[in-house]
């Protein structure tokens, strides 16, 4: 199966639409939705047909993704570009899995780190760890950025119902208004601070950190430091050299990328929150998935569909964007977290071989939850004229049992549902026409208006579907789309796991904060950056 294939099938997919494909094949559902459990993944509703499918599994086989799964797994230094393993799966294994870096088994080295995280977490928990006047810890303030926020915030939104543990905050920005709000709602006293960075060298938590830092000086000495502070890192001798005790610093390995180290000790904020055991649940609901994703056949793996749904919408159909539509709010800040783990990976146009790619590479993702996003921007994604393929992610069941919450819940549903039968069914100029005439609008009326009225339909859309957010099926969600991403990236042929497109804008902002401090003359930059930094001065003055 070639590219050029898979391309003309695409679109003559699209020309055939959505809905002649329903009509030709009334058991579409069944033949196009898959299970994992409780998981079930529909893509009846994509412009794609069986043999599509079949077509894309082949295509999946040449570029030897299922290989190149198995070479991840493996431990090998898949991450070229930066000649590391990418081993995050086995930061949720269990010791029989065996997972190795170089031929060294890592098992042990993760578990401990576990362990001790679980030590700290049950101390902050339950007051044995306090602050430095022996008060108990009420707040914890993560500082981080990028895979060391974006996972923690969403987790500890989306497992809010398990949270019994200390209020969390969470501070990333540089923008001083993000710490100065945080430090207002909190108690020194009573709050931790963790600091975690993969590299400790990132501006945003390394500035964060300080002011922090001054923060608990300020209000309890130079000596209650220690008691408030602890480190995330994999640069253990950085973190010792800004003051955080050994005892309070927990480490990963350079075999995790930041956006996949949600899983790691980048994760105690969540575990301070949720309690060890829900944690563990948590990276058990992942291990599932690794497993599935691992020995499932590739026409029954979640992952590898998932992927080839994405990469068909994306290079076969040429949809540049994809929107991830969670309707369940807990899962608010999934979108935002997809965006740097979709985008961050599959950002790239260089391929494996350092030459630029065949195809387009990864779509722009973004997204809100539903209903809300419905009264936002769903008029475009219905009537626009771009089309968007939409990712539906909804639970069958709520953690509120109240009786009088039901039908919270049976409305969220009929909406999730209704969007994406509105998406792919639309309304026909005519079905448009006799509505307004039923309405009791002139035929001259009716005329004029149908058009704006008319949905063209035929617009694919992907629903996931589970029995209920719990600690276990959110691991198994965000690992799911982990693999997703790899399968796409091996489509697209790009390391997945390297990041130098964010490299430029740090070294351009280094090199501009002299000029805006005014220490610096803007006259060798552009006519525009030195116009905006002259405007500033201005501003400032
Ligand atoms: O954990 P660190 O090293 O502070 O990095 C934060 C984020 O910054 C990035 O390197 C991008 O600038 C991300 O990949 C990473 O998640």
């Amino acid at each position: 199966m070639t590219l050029d294939q898979l391309q003309a099938r695409g679109a003559q997919a699209l020309k055939t639409g959505i809905r002649a494909l329903f009509a030709a094949d009334p058991d579409r559902f069944a033949h196009l939705s898959f299970r994992h459990d409780d998981l079930l993944l529909d893509l009846s509703k994509c412009a794609l047909s069986q043999d599509d499918l079949s077509a894309l599994l082949a295509y999946a086989r040449t570029v030897g993704v299922e290989a190149r799964r198995d070479a991840m797994f493996d431990g090998a230094r898949i991450n070229t570009t930066e000649n590391r393993s990418v081993l995050h799966v086995a930061l949720r294994a269990h010791a029989e899995d065996g997972f190795k870096a170089d031929g060294e088994p890592v098992g042990e080295a993760v578990e401990s780190v576990l362990q001790a995280m679980s030590r700290f977490a049950s101390g902050i928990r339950d007051g044995s760890i306090a602050g430095a006047t022996g008060a108990r810890i009420t707040d914890i303030v993560n500082i981080g950025i990028g895979g060391s926020d974006l996972g923690p915030v969403m987790a500890a939104i989306a497992l809010s119902p398990y949270h019994d543990g200390p209020r969390t905050h969470f501070v990333s920005n540089i923008d001083g208004a993000h710490m100065a709000d945080t430090l207002k709602l909190v108690d020194p006293a009573t709050t931790l601070f963790i600091v975690a960075s993969k590299t400790f060298t990132t501006i945003e938590t390394m500035t964060n950190a300080q002011t922090a830092r001054r923060f608990i000086a300020g209000a309890l000495g130079e000596a209650a430091v220690g008691a408030h502070f602890c480190a995330v890192s994999t640069a253990l001798d950085k973190v010792s050299a800004f003051g955080i005790g050994e005892d309070r610093t927990f480490g990963f390995w350079d075999w995790v990328g930041g956006r996949y180290s949600v899983w790691s000790a980048i994760g105690l904020p969540l575990m301070i929150a949720i309690g060890p055991q829900n944690f563990r649940a948590f990276l058990d609901g992942a291990r599932d998935l690794d497993r599935h994703f691992k020995s499932a056949p590739a026409r029954e793996n979640l992952p590898i569909l998932l992927g080839l749904a994405g990469w068909w919408h994306r290079v076969a159909q040429n949809h540049p964007s994809r929107a991830i539509i969670p309707y369940d709010q807990r899962l608010a800040r999934l979108p935002a977290y997809l965006q740097q783990l979709d985008m961050e990976s599959n950002g790239k146009h260089v391929g494996l071989d350092g030459l630029k790619t065949p195809t387009a590479t990864g779509p722009v993702v973004w997204g809100e939850p539903g209903t809300n996003g419905q009264h936002a921007f769903f008029q475009l994604l219905h009537q626009g004229t771009d089309i968007v393929p939409v990712e539906f992610i909804v639970g069958a069941n709520p953690h509120e049992s109240a009786p009088e919450l039901r039908i919270h819940q049976d409305l969220l549903l009929a909406n999730c549902l209704a969007q994406s039968e509105a998406l792919m069914k639309g309304r026909t100029l005519e079905e448009a026409r006799e509505q307004l005439l039923k309405a009791g609008r002139s035929p001259e009326e009716a005329e004029q208006i149908a058009p704006h009225r008319e949905f063209s339909g035929d617009r694919p859309s992907i629903t996931l579907l589970y029995d209920k957010l719990t600690p276990f099926a959110f691991g198994r969600l965000v690992a799911l789309y982990e693999h997703r991403v790899f399968v796409e990236a091996q489509l697209f042929g790009i390391n997945a796991f390297d990041q130098w497109g964010v490299e430029l804008g740090k070294e351009l902002a280094t090199g501009l904060l002299p000029v805006i401090q005014g220490t610096q003359s803007p006259q060798s930059r552009d006519s525009s950056t030195a116009g905006l930094v002259a405007a500033i001065a201005e501003l400032r003055s």
